[in-house]
């Protein structure tokens, strides 16, 4: 599990330090490990001594960790220059940059090889238009790129993008959702001495070893019955396809028996591809968990059939996953009968459909809503979560599990090559098949079973995108493969 905290808790963590007076201490400490990334990330290129590195040099702190860092860049033969971005610079850092026979210049030198971007940290407030980088440049950013907002990841204006960021004390939250995660580029946590002042985590992110233990393989012992039952409420006369990929992706992660209620073509269409998925109209049978949502629809059939999966889990105190047109189509009354009724419930919106879902059903937070799913998607799944009193696992290029009060949890694995039709099914499938899999007990908390899910789509969107462009029928035979690469 990695743990990241707002730029305003580690902000905060500093403090102790500083008031015992090791502000200089750990500002040398943090940018002798930046100038360690910067010669690691010279040497891949070519030579150390020699090369010419510019800092872009805001007016704070993050500026002065650049100037000590080209400081320490100086003592290795290296042309290290500092390009002001504002009136002033950190006086100290400036001193230790002239005294090691650095300079300052107006403009980013033609023959500088690596970029490093000291402009705004976790000080930085409001928008912010970067000067000029030179194309092809390395950039190296110090503690978070210039234009990420620490707290969210929001960009709100222009950003310098960062090949490589070199972050003190504790990752940022904005270096690991949306926009700012994109524009960190790979990330190096260094260890500064803040650590022990960091309280709880604001976000977390699930690693590999997290998410296969959610899907774990079978005990030696294990029937069909205790490896997880999941029923599939999916497809239409209109969009049959859903159901196929929802069971392929279920089937694909290891459960011991999917069924499917559904209409005959959609059925017809799920035993060609999986004969072994038990199919028929009804909500009958032995399934442990459901999914309903996606291709469902939204005339009255479709209402009735989601209706009927609700009254199931209730009867059943099942788990439900409720996705594409069954977060259109449910009810006020029928999230709070599954809550009574003790069900575990996972909403799987997109950002447009939060904020569908949010206008119809708790119009008192639906004010601003839309700008906030934009610019802080933690924030916008935490407070539906929190209105809904369910999870919600929203998803975009971060996917944000989010419970109500609990622990938020940050999934990055896939890329955009994800945004294609029925991706989303899929990762619907894999989310109901981590509820359904642990319906027979087990710790793993729901927001962790989600975030596995997502964990899990996204690796196996990965690998399905090395091999060129493809569609969601092969993230779910990347599931597999994903789960066998243990
Ligand atoms: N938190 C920590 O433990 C440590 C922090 N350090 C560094 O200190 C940084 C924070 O330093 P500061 O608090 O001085 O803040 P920053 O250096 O991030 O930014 C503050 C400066 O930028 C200006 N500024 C803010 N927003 C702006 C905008 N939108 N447009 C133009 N100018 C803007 C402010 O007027 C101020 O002069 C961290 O990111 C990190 O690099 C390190 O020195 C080591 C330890
Ligand atoms: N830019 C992106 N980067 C990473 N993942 C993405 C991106 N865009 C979409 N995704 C992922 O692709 C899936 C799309 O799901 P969804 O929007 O429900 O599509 P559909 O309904 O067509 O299946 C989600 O898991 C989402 O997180």
């Amino acid at each position: 599990m990695i743990h990241a905290y707002t730029g305003d808790a580690v902000r905060a963590a500093e403090s102790p330090v500083l008031r015992a007076g090791q502000g200089e201490a750990l500002m040398r400490r943090a940018a002798w490990k930046l100038a360690i990334g910067v010669v690691r990330e010279l040497r891949s290129h070519g030579p150390v001594a020699g090369s010419t590195v510019a800092a872009l040099v805001g007016t704070g702190n993050n500026g002065g960790d650049a100037l000590w860092a080209l400081s320490f860049l100086r003592r290795r033969g290296v042309n290290a220059v500092a390009v002001p971005t504002g009136d002033r610079m950190h006086e100290v850092g400036l001193d230790a940059l002239r005294r090691a026979g650095g300079r300052v210049a107006d403009r980013i030198p033609d023959d500088a090889v690596l970029l490093i971007d000291g402009v705004l940290g976790t000080g930085a407030r409001g928008g912010w238009e970067p000067p000029p980088v030179p194309a092809g440049i390395t950039v190296v950013a110090c503690d978070l790129p210039s234009g990420v907002d620490a707290n969210t990841g929001e960009v709100a204006g222009g950003v310098i993008l960062a090949d490589l960021t070199v972050t003190f004390g504790a990752l940022k939250t904005g270096l690991v959702v949306g926009a700012g995660a994109h524009a960190a580029g790979r990330v190096e946590l260094v260890d500064i001495g803040i650590e022990p002042y960091l309280g709880e985590p604001d976000v977390s992110s699930l690693e590999r070893d997290d998410a296969l233990a959610v899907f774990a393989p079978p005990a030696w012992d294990d029937h069909k019955y205790r490896r997880g039952v999941l029923g599939v409420c999916a497809g239409s006369e209109q969009y049959p396809g859903a159901a196929v990929l929802v069971c392929s992706s279920a089937l694909a992660s290891g459960l011991g028996m999917v069924q499917y209620a559904g209409p005959q073509r959609a059925a017809n269409l799920v035993l060609t591809a999986h004969p072994e998925v038990v199919a028929g109209s009804g909500v009958e049978g032995k399934a442990q968990a459901w999914v309903a949502g996606p291709g469902l629809g939204s005339d009255e059939d479709a209402q009735s059939r989601l209706a009927e999966v609700v009254e199931t889990c209730v009867d059943g105190a099942l788990p439900l996953v409720l996705d594409a047109s069954a977060l259109g189509l449910v009810t006020l009354d029928q999230l709070s009968r599954l809550r009574n009724a003790g069900c575990e419930v996972v909403l799987t919106p997109h950002q447009g459909e939060l904020v569908k879902l949010v206008d119809r059903l708790v119009p008192d937070i639906a004010d601003g809503f839309a700008d906030l799913a934009k610019a802080d998607p933690v924030a916008a799944a935490r407070r539906a979560a929190e209105a809904l009193a369910v999870v919600v696992l929203l998803k975009g290029s971060t996917t944000v599990s989010a419970a109500p009060g609990g622990r938020t949890l940050v999934q990055n694995e896939g890329g955009a090559e994800l945004a294609t039709a029925g991706t989303g099914d899929c990762l619907a499938g894999l989310v109901a098949s981590a509820l359904a899999r642990s319906s027979q007990g087990g710790s793993v908390a729901t927001p962790e079973k989600a975030a596995a899910a997502a964990w899990l789509h996204g690796t196996a969107g990965s690998k399905a995108a090395s091999g060129g462009p493809f569609g969601a029928s092969s993230v779910a035979r990347a599931v597999r493969h994903t789960l066998t690469a243990r």
